[in-house]
This record gives structure tokens, C-alpha cells and sequence, in this order.
């Protein structure tokens, strides 16, 4: 795992935006893994301001997303669709009919889970996929206990990832119970994993993945078994490793 140290938020965003702009600029069909939660605001913002600046070109790319709720519709605020929309793909020139991003309304689950992973093989899988990780070292929303063996499922969140994501909510009560998700191996398929961690908040998370043996209580740990990925924190997230 290549690791990549930045002073701070910003810049992390601003690596993560030069990265990503060298994908695209130099496979403008690129596939982009994309993810959600406070985590990559700062790349998206960069990408944004990237398009305004430098004129780079999204018409070609393909993306797809880690995870959604489960039954939040499409328009509501709190939907990952919804947050894809406002925060990137309405400000961009990417064809809203390659994003990709599990329905989390779908009548049959399980049905939208196959189709879902089926769709990781046959449009992507990405080349290049952006984690973010959670607390509790979640990637996507594979909580700990996840099998390294799982693909795109249903997954009941962890109380500690509700609590997390309830400043995105109303309240509490109204963060969804369960939510839908590449599994770990669909992540795996990936050709090349970004993943970033940001602050204080993450150190224990990135210290356990970094100095532990790969353990499924770690999901961002199967990683480890990843051929091409490069972790990029900040001073704050890194600051436990080593102590
Ligand atoms: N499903 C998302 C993950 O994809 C995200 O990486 C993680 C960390 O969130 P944040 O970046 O807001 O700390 O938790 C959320 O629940």
C-alpha cells in the first residue's frame, strides 16, 4: 500500500483531485468508483472547480457508486443520489445516464443486488475507486464482520455508523436501518483503490489498518490484498501511526 501523507484536509483534496483529473485526462473513457460521506466534499469541490478551470472532460466517463439506503427514493436529500447529483454530477459535463448507483427503492433487494453486480462486470469494474473509511474502518458500508468474500448485498448499519451519519439527518430515528452495498470483493475488482482519511476522528481506524493483520472486524484491511492502492491522510489521520 502506497501511503501519501498531506498537511491537512485541503491539499488531501487537492491530491485527490489531481489524481482523479489524470485518470480522466488520460483515459477519458475512464470507469470512476465514486463515493459519499463527508470524505471526498473537498475532492468533489476541486473536481468542480478543475472542470470550470482546466476544462476537463467528463462525457465519456462511466461512474459508479459504493452504496445507497435502503428506502430512501432518489429525491430525497439524504439519498446518495441525490448527494451525487448536488455535489458533482449536476456541476459537470458527465452523461447522467452512466452514473450508476444502486436503487435503494427497488422492489426485490436481492434482485437489484445481482443487477447491481452484474452491472460492476459488465460496465465496469472501475479504474480507478475512490473509499472513504469509516470509524469503525467501514469501506462502502461494509461493516465489521463482513466477509472479504461478499459482493453487492444488504447490510444492517452498525448503531455507531447511525450515529455517525445522523448529521446528515433530521435526527436519528431518521437514518435508514439498512443500506445496500458492493461487498468487499466487489470493491477488490477495482484496478486501482484510492482511499482517504481525514482527520483526528479516523486516526484509530488508520492506525489499526496500517500496523494489524488483515482481519474481516477491519473491512478497510482486505485492501491489503489489493495489488495498487494508495492511501492518502492527512497529518490528523495519520498521527497515531507509529505510537
Ligand atoms: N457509506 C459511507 C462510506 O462510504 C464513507 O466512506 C464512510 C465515512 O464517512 P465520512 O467520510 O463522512 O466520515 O461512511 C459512510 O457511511
Amino acid at each position: 500500500m502506497k501511503i501519501i501523507v498531506m498537511k491537512d484536509y485541503q491539499e488531501l483534496s487537492e491530491k485527490v483531485c489531481e489524481l482523479i483529473e489524470k485518470q480522466v485526462n488520460d483515459q477519458p473513457k475512464s470507469v470512476l468508483g465514486l463515493a459519499t460521506g463527508g470524505s471526498p466534499l473537498g475532492t468533489y469541490k476541486e473536481l468542480i472547480k478543475g472542470y470550470k478551470k482546466r476544462a476537463v472532460d467528463y462525457q465519456q466517463v462511466t461512474t459508479m457508486n459504493l452504496d445507497e439506503y435502503i428506502g430512501l427514493d432518489k429525491s430525497d436529500p439524504q439519498s446518495y443520489h441525490f448527494f451525487m447529483r448536488q455535489h458533482l454530477f449536476d456541476e459537470i459535463n458527465i452523461n447522467p445516464d452512466r452514473t450508476y448507483i444502486p436503487n435503494g427503492k427497488a422492489n426485490n433487494q436481492d434482485k437489484e443486488c445481482e443487477r447491481y453486480e452484474r452491472l460492476i462486470e459488465e460496465v465496469g469494474p472501475p479504474d480507478l475507486q475512490l473509499l472513504g473509511i469509516g470509524q469503525n474502518g467501514h469501506i462502502g458500508f461494509n461493516e465489521p464482520g463482513t466477509s472479504f468474500t461478499s459482493e453487492t448485498h444488504i447490510i444492517e448499519l452498525a448503531e455507531s455508523t447511525r450515529k455517525a451519519n445522523a448529521r446528515f439527518f433530521d435526527s436519528l430515528e431518521d437514518v435508514p436501518k439498512q443500506a445496500i452495498t458492493m461487498g468487499i470483493r466487489s470493491i477488490l475488482k477495482s484496478e486501482k483503490v484510492i482511499l482517504i482519511a481525514s482527520g483526528e476522528r479516523k486516526a484509530a481506524a488508520i492506525k489499526s489498518l496500517l500496523e494489524d493483520e488483515p482481519s474481516e472486524n477491519m473491512p478497510a484491511s482486505a485492501l491489503k490484498n489489493h495489488k495498487n492502492v494508495t492511501l492518502i491522510v492527512d497529518e490528523e489521520a495519520y498521527m497515531k501511526v507509529g505510537h
